[in-house]
């Protein structure tokens, strides 16, 4: 067996990562918006004589120094040895595509071309000469399908072909007369110092040319480094005297003039670009006045929709678990053991399982969204409306409505985000969103007391947390965030029609790390509620004289202000601070310490809230910091706990005033 080691990259967004699944089984993140691969991940599989190792690199369009996913590529393609660099494009947008190709070419990758998405070019009715194709560009060009494993084999075949024959791939490339002069005395000069030759003179004098930091500070190492810096001051002062241009644009012009070039002669086109059944679909969806009306009308639908659909089956579990609970309880008698099992686990573990109905079905749209390519209009829409008003950064939005699911991937997402103060500002917004953990908190105010209109309190949540991130947004951008940010041009993907098994898998994915809470973290907070409830101190039987009522009485007076002054209401907010859902259990085992078990949680609720102190609850839920490993996202993220404290205070200051405002507006206006 030969060991071949092979890298996926190209533009966001073209299937790199279902190319990856396919070949190795994995289940890497696959969606339809650009940047859901972030972190390089790794696969294996063989296939005739070859162990392949694969790596899936994150999506991008240039090899500059600008972004991190740009330097983990061109760092993968640098400085690993990998064999063959699969470059998978976009057939039906190869123009664009083609510009990563190209430099990765003048990096010399042995690369193997993907045409991938070929329904679409089809669709378009381009004509691509794949033979002509790779003559011209001195390497194979292999047609795929990676939603249907179409052209694998082909493909495989090239890489070991590749891998055996590796081929410096810059030497087809051709820039004009002019500047493959003024580049050749450079690289005349870059060639004399050995070590900087780990990668094509050209290379090195394209990124000199570009003002490229992390090439620059390499060159300074080199013993001719002050040779070097006046032949490229040199270079660009006279490309500037030519082409009245940055050495940068030169450059740039020289590339597309090569695919220009190339497109001409392998590609048929017609003449006028056929409207696509995406551009029709987005004179409506993007249309600038239906835009934010559509927005909202999905975002109803789904809460209505997750509700009515949820309820039987959450029905039917909470009475399993109700039957369990009695089924035990025939076992164990009346005492303490019973009341632990009971009460305790099935209490608050089962009080939170009840909810996975609709987390999966609110998972499930999420992902629809997601798949479909609704995920970016929804930025897009967001961020015509934001840009100019609030100053966030438009690439801030997918991680924000990402934050729908889960937090955590969410704050990963930022990482496409280039410029620093922008990516933190993001970061701190994404806990605002609600997530789906706090989905169950909801369920139960709303069973106590909205049960009516319950999916219309729920968008009004929802877009709380959105206008509460958008205010926020707006301080921070004036205070700690000073600074314009870099204007961008956001991709809208072409509509995909969902494939069951990406949406159900995706689906599955998120459900799981659910579970997992429930058997885990969730469990382990109930036992320990529990425990603080079962000990009393100075003796009795009133839950409020036990530890955990006396922690909750102590602390009670903090959230008077805000209408839910109980310590009942006390100890779940301190208790979800490991994870939302804790609140829920917190509930749950306190409603089973009550003296009439059967009334359960929704009792309880109703005894200690009012409608109005109920959704100053939500309210405050909804906003006060994050579970820890949203927490610890942020941390490892940024490296630092600078922000992850940051955001914790940012949060809690927040969920107060908001909670306070709400509050006592509503008893002004009579909602007390
Ligand atoms: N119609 C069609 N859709 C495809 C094809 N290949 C991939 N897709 C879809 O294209 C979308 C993007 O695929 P991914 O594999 O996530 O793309 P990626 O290149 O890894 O994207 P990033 O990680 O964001 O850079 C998904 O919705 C896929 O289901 C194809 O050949 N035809
Ligand atoms: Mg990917």
């Amino acid at each position: 067996m030969k060991k071949l080691i092979v890298g996926l990259a190209g533009n966001p967004n073209v299937g790199k990562t279902t190319v990856f699944n396919q070949l190795t089984g994995m289940r890497q993140h696959v969606g339809n918006w650009p940047g859901k691969t972030v972190e390089r991940a790794e696969g294996h599989f063989t296939h005739g004589n070859y162990e392949y190792d694969v790596v899936d690199l994150p999506g991008n369009y240039a090899l500059s120094a600008h972004s991190m996913e740009e330097i983990v590529s061109r760092d993968f393609i640098v400085d690993d040895d990998s064999d063959v660099i699969v470059n998978v494009v976009d057939a039906a947008n190869l123009e664009r595509n083609l510009y990563l190709t190209v430099q990765m070419m003048e990096l010399g990758a042995n690369l193997v071309l993907a045409l991938n998405m070929n329904d679409f070019a089809k669709k378009k009715d381009h004509i691509i000469d794949i033979d002509l194709m790779s003559e011209l560009l001195g390497f194979s060009v292999v047609e795929i399908n990676a939603k249907n494993k179409d052209g694998f084999d082909v493909l495989l075949s090239a890489v070991e072909k590749a891998a055996s024959k590796p081929k410096n791939t810059s030497a087809k490339l051709s820039y004009g007369d002019e500047l493959k002069e003024h580049l050749g005395d450079l690289q005349e000069l870059i060639e004399r110092d050995n070590k900087l030759l780990d990668v094509p003179s050209i290379w090195t004098a394209i990124k000199l040319l570009e003002k490229d930091s992390i090439v620059i500070q390499k060159v300074q190492q080199s013993s001719i480094s002050s040779q070097i810096m006046a032949e490229t001051d040199k270079v660009a002062g006279h490309l500037h005297t030519i082409y009245k241009e940055g050495a940068e644009e030169v450059v740039a012009n020289a590339r597309y003039a090569f695919i220009d070039g190339l497109m001409a002669e392998a590609v048929k086109r017609p003449a006028v670009e056929k409207e696509t059944i995406t551009d029709k679909i987005d004179k409506i969806v993007t249309n600038r006045i239906l835009a934010p009306f559509i927005f909202i009308i999905l975002m109803w639908a789904m809460f209505q929709l997750t509700f009515t659909v949820g309820a039987p089956f959450q029905d039917m579990i909470d009475q399993a678990f109700g039957m369990l609970s009695e089924w035990v309880a025939t076992f164990l008698g009346d005492g303490l053991l019973s009341s632990f099992v009971c009460d305790g686990i099935i209490g608050g573990v089962g009080g939170v399982l009840t909810f996975l109905p609709i987390i999966i079905l609110m998972f499930l749209f999420l992902s629809i969204l997601e798949d479909c390519g609704y995920l970016a209009r929804a930025a897009f829409t967001l961020d015509k409306i934001m840009h100019k008003i609030v100053g966030l950064h438009g690439k801030a939005f997918i991680p924000m409505i990402l934050g729908f699911g889960c937090g955590v991937p969410a704050i990963m997402a930022t990482r496409t985000m280039e410029n620093e103060g922008d990516r933190m500002l993001a970061m701190m917004l994404v806990p605002f969103m609600s997530c789906t953990a706090r989905l169950p908190i909801y369920a139960i105010f709303v069973a106590a007391f909205f049960a009516d209109n319950g999916g219309n309190v729920l968008l009004a949540i929802y877009l709380l947390g959105i206008v509460v991130a958008l205010i926020v947004a707006a301080i921070l951008k004036r205070t700690m965030f000073k600074g314009l940010s870099t204007p961008f041009v956001m991709e809208l993907p072409t509509y995909k029609v969902p494939s069951l098994k990406g949406v159900l898998l995706h689906t599955w994915e998120k459900v799981k790390g659910f579970l997992r809470k429930a058997g885990t973290i969730i469990l382990a907070c109930s036992i320990v509620l529990w425990i603080l409830q079962n000990i009393f101190p100075y003796g009795g039987s009133d839950p409020q004289m036990s530890l955990l009522g006396m922690i909750g009485t102590a602390i009670a007076p903090i959230f008077a202000p805000l209408g839910f002054g109980t310590w009942q209401a006390a100890v779940a907010i301190i208790a979800g601070l490991a994870a939302k859902e804790v609140v829920v259990a917190t509930f749950g085992t306190l409603a089973g310490m009550e003296e009439d078990d059967e009334e359960g949680i929704t009792n309880l609720i109703h005894d200690t809230f009012t409608p109005l102190s109920a959704f100053s609850f939500m309210a405050f839920t909804l906003l006060y910091t994050p579970c820890f490993a949203a927490i610890g996202a942020i941390k490892q993220e940024t490296n630092s706990y600078k922000w992850a404290l940051t955001m914790c205070a940012i949060t809690l200051v927040t969920a107060f005033i908001v909670s306070f405002l709400i509050y006592n507006i509503g008893l002004l206006a009579g909602f007390g």
